[in-house]
């Protein structure tokens, strides 16, 4: 802790000091009277001051009034000569957190010094996790009470209420449109407009009428003028779904309205300003887009002022039960059956399995589960991960160009590796293949196990 000790006998501040230091980690500061700590106070901040109550000129009590009321978080402990029974009332009821009668032995300073620390994390700890519980709450659907998933509570709660531009990253089904709506809600836009674009979704010949709006007549069929949707949704909240897939024409002209924050509808040559909060998303890698070319480089900064990372869910498995509980209970109530229950073996294979599709595909399956699984508990047979499935029904017709063989095998194993976490021998059953010839064909294509 960061200690202020105010006594007006020198020998005795420093030998308080002394005791403190040499015997714990806690670093002390020395004043000689309240008003000279009332000026360190405002220079900087201190978690505890230990005051002696008669000081030359205002004393301890008037001290601990003024820490009391403009530094709150700052503990105060008081010292007097006079152990007497009314100094030590008097103090607390001033809102004095302990009190030491002088002329005090190492040892209870000490203790006091502890105790008060101990307390001092105590609350610290609980106002983190009511600071939790107030952001989880305002995330409505968003479940998982994960550690990273906490990390990724507290950065939207730091960024929603501004009007920055969030890149969210994170594999698909892993919830990024959940936090780019969480963040919207959390924001003063939440009673304006959310609208989404699926930049994957669009022709690139409807890209730029779609986001910019077009005037009657700009083009062949525009017998109406058009409202873009970034115009639709000013002075709200814009989300572009995996923006990596914006077209090159369309990425200029996106960059220009984020600079500007104006837009042209096409066939108009009159410029219209706008307010609108832009939250991108993508499951591709942005920078990687940038290096191979596709995705301009000045619009990439410009997109990635906040980048909010969101975990796949094999990373953080520890949220598995409550999104189950969750799914469960939802699909239950959806189609009227009984909540599932998970047989042991069925709960191992949930956790073993590496969810490519995240929480999509963990909802899809569970959903799935819920109206066509008659077992009551679910089995590991019932999964579908667990199931092997003939090759034959693997198979894809033979494309009339053909295809190549050695790829083909190459991809396969990868994606053996891949779902098997790079465990190789569960990736060679995953194959059939024993693991000998598991690892001669691994080594055929100089696959190694972090490819
Ligand atoms: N933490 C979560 N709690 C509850 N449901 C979730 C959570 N994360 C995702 N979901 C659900 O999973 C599905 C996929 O989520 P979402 O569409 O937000 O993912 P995404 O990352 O945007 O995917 P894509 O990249 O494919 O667009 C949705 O039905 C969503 O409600």
């Amino acid at each position: 802790m960061e200690i202020l000790i105010v006594e007006d006998e020198q020998q005795q501040r420093e030998l308080v000091k002394s005791i403190i230091e040499q015997n714990s980690d806690h670093q002390c500061q020395l004043a000689e009277s309240a008003e000279a700590a009332i000026r360190l106070l405002e220079q900087r901040r201190f978690d505890l001051v230990l005051s002696d109550w008669k000081l030359n000129g205002a004393d301890g009590l008037y001290l601990l009034e003024q820490v009391k009321i403009n530094y709150p978080h700052t503990s105060f402990v008081l010292m007097t000569a006079y152990g007497s029974i009314s100094h030590a009332v008097a103090s607390m009821r001033s809102g004095a957190d302990d009190y030491l009668a002088k002329p005090f032995e190492k040892e209870p300073l000490l203790f006091a010094l502890a105790k008060l620390e101990n307390a001092r994390l105590l609350t610290e700890e609980n106002n983190q996790l009511k600071q939790q519980v107030v952001v989880r709450e305002s995330l409505g659907n968003i479940i998982g009470g994960s550690a990273k998933m906490q990390t990724l509570y507290q950065q939207i709660d730091k960024v929603s209420n501004t009007d920055i531009t969030v890149l969210i990253h994170g594999e698909s089904g892993t919830g990024k449109e959940l936090v780019a709506q969480a963040l919207h809600k959390r924001s003063e836009r939440a009673d304006k407009k959310y609208l989404v674009v699926n930049c994957s979704a669009i022709p690139e010949t409807l890209a730029e009428t779609e986001l910019f709006g077009a005037e009657k007549g700009a083009y062949t069929g525009a017998s109406q003028q058009k409202i873009g949707k970034i115009e639709a949704a000013d002075g709200g909240t814009l989300f572009l779904d995996e923006v990596a897939e914006l077209p090159a024409s369309i990425q200029a002209k996106l960059l220009r309205f984020l600079q500007e924050g104006t837009i042209m509808r096409v066939g108009s040559t009159e410029e219209i300003t706008v307010d609108v909060r832009v939250i991108a998303a993508s499951h591709k890698s942005l920078s990687d887009e940038v290096d191979g070319g596709r995705f301009r480089e000045d619009l990439f900064y410009r997109l990635n002022i906040i980048p909010l990372s969101v975990p796949p869910l094999r990373d953080r498995l520890d949220d598995l039960p409550e999104l189950l509980d969750h799914f469960c209970l939802k699909y239950a109530k959806r189609h009227q059956r009984k909540p599932l229950v998970f047989s042991k073996s069925a709960m191992q294979s949930l956790y073993q399995h590496t969810w490519p599709g995240n929480i999509r595909e963990l909802g899809n399956l569970i959903e799935r589960l819920s109206v066509m699984n008659d077992n009551q508990p679910v089995t590991e047979q019932d999964l579908p991960f667990n199931q092997t499935v003939k090759s034959s029904e693997l198979l894809v017709e033979l494309p009339a160009g053909g295809i190549n063989w050695d790829d083909y095998e190459k991809s396969i194993l990868q994606q053996a590796l891949k779902q098997s976490r790079n465990n190789k021998s569960k990736a060679a059953k995953l194959l059939g293949l024993n693991y000998k010839a598991f690892l001669y064909r691994l080594d055929k294509h100089q696959i190694s196990s972090s490819d």
